[in-house]
């Protein structure tokens, strides 16, 4: 239970302030995370790591020297937005390039890469590199679907120490990918998280057993077991770990290991001491010399009882990184010099307001019902917030109904702002997804912030935004949400509706109909192809190991969307010709 907090949806700010607080010797606070409180040495690549809240020490209290050097955080249990990862980037960049680390779930994986892409706009050589370690999430055929667990800490640290060394970008991505690939976790569960404010844990176990192969995000286990023994648990996960060995790693005997025993948030220390000694027995049995060994809390899950065993099967140069020195608020190795002082408080480069470009009467006026249309989605999104959250729960991490309110919410001040000082419909809706996007992070913010940046494109501030514009900005939609996030109809995704409403609206439109009735049309196929999504099994993201479980409950993006659709429809219906004066069906 978490049971110490405000309002739930500031939890992570809140966090991240009193963090920072706690610990001005290792970091400073910047736009959408922290650095360290030194300046990366000039010629230093930069190792920019991130991912939601609700891991700690992952992913703030890895920052400082000998780890990484920013660190971007997102609200609880959903990536930071690529505007977050840009800001912490270009704060820690040192003039060498950034190498971008997180776990592999589709939010981050969504927007850290758009990060890179708008790191290398700002003239900043920026690259990407996913943590894929957990055993359980994905076979080892499919190894690059898998999750980034506490394996997290020894590839954070290899590629860090490798930029420490003074090594190039290239050759710190090479070390990220050597050690990725070198690195496999594998964790058993009790009981799952409570998220701040919930009044349920996301997954129960029932007494005397445990869940297998557990998550980081209260995703139950792959399968369940009688409660082990500690021996018994120690056993579980060493042989796990050892039938799956990297290509190159003909067996363990003779083998250097970094070992990583990571408690999930309420595991006492002493029982993973316990465990951790027949660990090293066994481990020592099969002929693995351990190096370095960690035991302890690394990534969590906030109250989740549970733990992982993460090796990392060294060669001469991941030895030398593993060992080598790290001073960070939660992660302290060897000795390092003392820090140079800085030469001056690095400015967070910050984007100035920017000036609204000039709309036509006609879109300034149509303005009006695209910030009349967000409001309504924002209220909506409100008041099905518990009911979202409680869907994405069955198979996914239950923040759903957090992250689209964050991110409406946002979109509705960025397109008041926008509105208010003389923008046009597609202004509006460009402001509008940023925020939403930024403010969300995750996947669906990601994903949203893509579908109003496609409306508003289509709209413009010139033209008077009529059915047909707006039937072929909902197509463009459909087809970057795709492009993105590579889903398809049927993976049990928002895209099993945004496709027949885009497809459905498309059509309508094309037979002549007026746009509310098009719109309503629409909305009904939403409604039907959401309740439609409960029969599906999931293909894609987090829920996919879990797909049995999410059977008979609708994919909860899917749900939302049909809800908003709805929720618009009924704006369209009040502002017919007030805002649609050259809507000629
Ligand atoms: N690859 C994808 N393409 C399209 N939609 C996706 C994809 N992955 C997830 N989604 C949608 O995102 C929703 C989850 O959103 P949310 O919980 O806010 O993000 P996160 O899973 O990052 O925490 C899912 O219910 C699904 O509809
Ligand atoms: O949950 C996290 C990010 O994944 P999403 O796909 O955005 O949910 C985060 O906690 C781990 O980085």
């Amino acid at each position: 239970m978490t049971r110490l907090f405000n309002d739930p949806a500031a939890f992570a700010d809140e966090a991240l302030e009193g963090f920072t607080a706690a610990h001005r010797r290792w970091v400073r606070p910047v736009t959408g995370g922290v650095v360290r409180a030194t300046r990366t040495p000039a010629g230093q690549v930069a190792v920019v790591i991130g991912g939601g809240s609700g891991h700690y020490p992952a992913f703030s209290g890895l920052v400082g020297r000998g780890l990484a050097h920013g660190a971007a955080v997102g609200n609880v249990f959903a990536s930071p937005s690529a505007q977050q990862i840009r800001s912490v980037a270009r704060a820690a960049h040192g003039g060498a390039g950034v190498l971008l680390m997180y776990g592999n779930y589709a939010g981050d994986v969504l927007h850290f890469g758009q990060a890179a892409e708008r790191l290398a706009a700002d003239g900043i050589d920026a690259r990407t590199f996913a943590v894929a370690d957990d055993m359980a999430s994905a076979g080892p055929d499919e190894s690059a679907e898998r999750r980034g667990i506490a394996g997290d800490l020894p590839v954070f640290k290899a590629a860090a120490a490798a930029a420490e060394q003074g090594l190039a970008l290239d050759d710190v991505v090479r070390v990220a990918e050597r050690a990725g690939a070198r690195t496999r976790s594998f964790g058993i569960a009790f009981s799952g998280c409570t998220l701040p404010g919930a009044d349920h844990p996301l997954f129960t176990v029932p007494e005397a057993r445990m869940a297998v192969g557990l998550g980081i995000h209260g995703e139950p286990g792959i399968g369940e077991e009688p409660l082990p023994t500690a021996d018994e648990a120690a056993r579980l996960l060493v042989d796990t770990l050892l039938q799956e060995l990297p290509e190159d790693v003909p067996g363990p005997r003779g083998q250097r290991a970094a070992v990583v025993l990571n408690g999930l948030g309420s595991v006492k220390y002493e029982e993973l001491f316990v465990v951790y000694r027949k660990v090293a027995a066994l481990l020592g049995e099969a002929g693995v010399e351990i190096v370095d060994p960690e035991v302890g809390e690394l990534v969590t899950s906030f109250d989740m009882a549970g733990l992982s065993l993460t090796l990392t099967w060294l060669d001469e140069e991941l030895e030398e990184l593993w060992r080598a020195p790290a001073d960070t608020p939660a992660f302290r190795k060897g000795t390092l010099d003392a820090p140079v002082p800085d030469a001056g408080e690095p400015s967070a480069e910050e984007d100035a307001d920017p000036a609204v470009p000039p709309a036509s009467e006609d879109s300034r006026h149509a303005a009006a019902t695209v910030l009349a249309a967000l409001e309504a989605v924002a209220a909506t999104v409100d008041t099905h917030v518990e009911e979202l959250g409680r869907i994405d729960a069955v198979a996914g991490d239950g923040d759903h109904g957090i992250g689209m309110r964050r991110g409406s919410t946002a979109a509705c001040g960025a397109a008041a702002d926008a509105h208010a000082r003389g923008a046009g419909a597609g202004t509006v809706l460009a402001r509008a997804a940023d925020a939403w996007a930024d403010r969300a992070g995750g996947t669906s913010g990601a994903l949203w912030g893509a579908i109003l940046r496609s409306l508003g494109t289509a709209l413009g501030d010139r033209e008077a935004p009529d059915a047909d514009r707006v039937a072929a900005g909902v197509t463009e939609a459909s087809a970057a949400v795709r492009r993105l996030g590579g889903a398809e109809v049927g993976d049990k995704t928002m895209v099993d509706v945004l496709v027949p409403f885009a497809e459905t609206l498309a059509a309508a439109v094309a037979d002549g109909q007026v746009l509310t009735d098009a719109w309503d049309l629409a909305a009904t196929s939403a409604t039907e192809a959401a309740a439609a999504t409960a029969a599906l099994l999931p293909r894609k993201g987090r829920a996919r190991p879990h797909a049995e479980k999410s059977l008979g409950t609708p994919d909860a993006g899917a749900h939302s969307l049909a809800l908003i659709t709805r929720a618009v429809h009924g704006v369209l219906i009040r502002r017919p010709h007030e805002d649609h004066p050259h809507d000629h069906h």
